[in-house]
């Protein structure tokens, strides 16, 4: 597998890249910042959240862009292109850029392929929504296997909040059940994060009480 990465935090990318491609990407990541906000104040709303910790919290401040490349591979039932893991953000939004099946979900101890929509997107809930939340949401486990035949192209968007954001549960909703994540800082978090092993959801683990 290989793959492009790129942080967009102000939704406008900082690499040297040809004027076209810096142009799509400007383009890309400001619509794709405007959906994420839009989907996250309506999961705010679904917690029942008053408005301001929406502008706090769940306001996108730091966005990034993965381009994925999964070569065929005659023995694909022998190697993964991606392990399984959740993703260490808010939400992200992941198109299946070719139409090539691969992306695959659990839920209850069973994996689950993802079939590609033609033009939609995929939206998973990713730790940190998990951790704010206090558990009401799950980030969502997942992996991607390849094909013996055919390539795959994905593009995956993070989006997270401020870099200053504190992470841990919201207080309006650990009244009544407590705690469940601990609280630390973006920075914190992020090093925790590039410290784990990519298995599955124990780098979460590794927040919770
Ligand atoms: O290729 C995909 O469909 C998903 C990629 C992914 O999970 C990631 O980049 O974090
Ligand atoms: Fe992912």
């Amino acid at each position: 597998m290989q793959s492009f990465f790129a942080v967009t935090c102000s939704y406008c990318c900082t690499l040297t890249v040809a004027s076209n491609l810096r142009a799509a990407l400007d383009n890309y990541s400001a619509e794709l910042k405007n959906l994420a906000d839009r989907l996250l104040e309506i999961m705010a709303k679904n917690l029942e959240l008053n408005p301001d910790v929406v502008t706090d919290k769940f306001k996108v401040g730091i966005q990034s862009i993965r381009f994925n490349y999964y070569p065929p591979c005659p023995q694909a039932d022998k190697v993964l292109g991606f392990s399984q893991h959740s993703d260490a953000d808010l939400i992200t939004l992941v198109l299946q850029v070719n139409q090539v099946q691969g992306l695959q979900i659990k839920r209850s101890g069973e994996w689950f392929p993802v079939m590609p929509l033609p033009g939609a997107f995929i939206v998973n809930v990713g730790d940190i929504f998990e951790i704010l939340s206090n558990g009401r949401y799950k980030s969502i486990e997942h992996r991607v296997v390849v094909n013996t035949e055919r390539e795959r192209l994905s593009i995956a968007t993070f989006h997270s909040p401020q870099s200053h954001a504190m992470i841990g549960p919201l207080q309006e909703l650990v009244r009544g059940s407590g705690a469940r994540y601990k609280t630390v800082n973006h920075e914190d978090f992020m090093k925790l994060f590039f410290s784990s092993k990519l298995d599955g959801k124990s780098f979460l683990d590794r927040m919770r009480y």
